[in-house]
C-alpha cells in the first residue's frame, strides 16, 4: 500500500473525509516535497493537492508527487473550498495555529472542521525502504565525521571547538547537523542536553558528544562518551554500567517488544548499580524525517516495535556536579530482530 492508501485507511477510522496537512515533515513526507514549511497538503476522497506559492513553483514541479497548486492563503482556501462543502475535514492540531484554524474556519464555512492528532505520526513510525536507507546514509556520515574528529578530543581543547569540527564536516559533505551538537566534558556531562560551551576540557575527564547528521531531509541520532586521559574509578564504573544496559537494550530490540519493556530493561540495569535515579530521561525514540519521532521508548509508551522502525536506544547516567555518561546507538527493527546502523566505536574505559 503506498503512503496515501495507508493515510486514507487512517482517515477513515479517525471518522475524517478529508485532511489539511500542515506540520512541515508531514507535508514533505506525502508530497516529496522538500519545502514542507511553506507548503500544506489536502487529502480529499478525490484526490491530492500540495498549496505552496510562487517561490516554489519550479521546486514543486520537479519534487511534488502530488498535483501542486500555486497561491498564497486565502487563494489557496478558496481554491479548496467548493471540494470540502459537507464533508468532515481533519486538521492537524498539533501544528495549526488558532488564527490559521480561524481562517479555515471562515473560508470553509459548509465543512465541519475536526481536530486530529497523530495520524501521519503512526505511518511515519514505520519507514519504507527508501527511507531506511536514507537514515543508514545520514548514519554512515556522521560515523565518518565522529572517526575524523575524535583525535581532537583531548586535553585543552574547547567543548565549541569539537562542535565546530563536527558542523563543519557534515556541512563540507553536503549535509547539516541534525540538532544543536552536545559536547558535555566533566561536570557538564551531568546534563543530558549539554550543547557545546567554551569550556575547555580536561585531564581524566569524561566528554559526551551526541551528534547527528541530517541528509537529504532524514536524521542520524548517536551518542559517545569517551574518556580523556583516566576517568576516576566513579565515572569509569558510571560508564560501564550505562555500557551494560545500552548493550542489552540493544540485544533485546524485536518485533513484538514494547518500548515500555526495553526502556524498564535499560533502567532496571542501572537501578541494579544504583544509578536508577541518575538515569533522567527516556530509552530512546524513532528517528526519521525527524530527531524525535516515533515510536517512543519511554515507561509510559504504549508502542510496539515493528519492522521498519528505527529507534535511538540511549541510557545515561548524570551525577550532578561530578560528570556524566551517555551511550547511544541507531538500531534498525528487522524482520526478526535489530541491526545496529551507528557503527562508531565505543570506549573500554
Ligand atoms: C535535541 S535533540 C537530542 C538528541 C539526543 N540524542 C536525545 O534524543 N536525547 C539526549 C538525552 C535525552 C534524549 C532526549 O532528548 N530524549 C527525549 C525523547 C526525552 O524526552 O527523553
Amino acid at each position: 500500500m503506498s503512503q496515501l492508501e495507508q493515510l486514507r485507511a487512517v482517515m477513515g477510522r479517525a471518522g475524517v473525509d478529508a485532511l489539511w496537512i500542515s506540520d512541515a515533515a508531514n507535508v514533505r513526507y506525502l508530497s516529496g516535497f522538500t519545502s514542507g514549511k511553506d507548503g500544506k497538503v489536502l487529502v480529499t476522497p478525490q484526490g491530492e493537492t500540495l498549496y505552496t506559492d510562487a517561490r516554489y513553483t519550479v521546486q514543486a514541479g520537479q519534487e511534488s508527487r502530488v498535483p501542486t497548486f500555486i497561491a498564497r492563503p486565502p487563494a489557496t482556501l478558496e481554491h479548496a473550498a467548493p471540494g470540502l462543502a459537507g464533508l468532515r475535514v481533519g486538521f492537524e492540531a498539533e501544528s495549526l495555529t488558532v488564527a490559521e484554524l480561524e481562517q479555515l474556519r471562515a473560508y470553509w464555512p459548509q465543512a465541519t472542521l475536526v481536530g486530529t492528532a497523530g495520524l501521519l505520526s503512526e505511518l511515519r513510525m514505520v519507514k519504507t525502504p527508501g527511507e531506511v536507507q536514507a537514515v543508514r546514509d545520514a548514519q554512515a556520515l556522521a560515523d565518518r565525521v565522529f572517526a575524523q574528529v575524535r583525535p581532537m578530543i583531548r586535553a585543552g581543547v574547547r567543548e565549541l571547538d569539537v562542535a565546530l569540527e563536527i558542523e563543519s564536516l557534515l556541512r563540507r559533505a553536503g549535509a547539516e547537523s541534525a540538532f544543536e551538537i552536545i559536547v558535555a566534558s566533566g561536570p557538564r556531562g551531568a546534563m543530558p542536553h549539554g550543547v557545546a560551551s567554551d569550556r575547555v576540557i580536561g585531564d581524566g575527564e569524561l566528554v559526551t558528544v551526541d551528534m547527528g547528521a541530517r541528509l537529504n531531509g532524514y536524521n542520524s541520532d548517536m551518542t559517545r562518551t569517551v574518556a580523556v586521559g583516566t576517568p576516576s574509578p566513579e565515572m569509569a564504573r558510571v560508564y560501564r554500567a550505562v555500557l551494560e544496559a545500552e548493550e542489552a537494550a540493544v540485544r533485546a530490540v524485536r518485533p513484538g517488544v514494547s518500548g515500555a519493556d526495553l526502556d524498564a530493561l535499560a533502567r532496571g540495569i542501572l537501578t541494579g548499580h544504583g544509578l536508577g535515579e541518575a538515569f533522567a530521561h527516556s530509552l530512546g525514540h524513532g528517528v526519521g524525517l525527524m530527531v524525535h519521532e516515533g515510536p517512543s521508548l519511554r515507561g509510559s509508551s504504549e508502542d510496539v516495535l515493528r519492522p521498519g522502525m528505527i529507534v535511538t536506544v540511549e541510557p545515561g547516567a548524570y551525577l550532578p556536579d561530578v560528570g556524566g555518561v551517555r551511550i547511544e546507538d541507531l538500531v534498525l527493527v528487522t524482520d526478526d530482530g535489530f541491526e545496529v546502523l551507528s557503527r562508531s566505536e565505543k570506549e573500554t574505559v
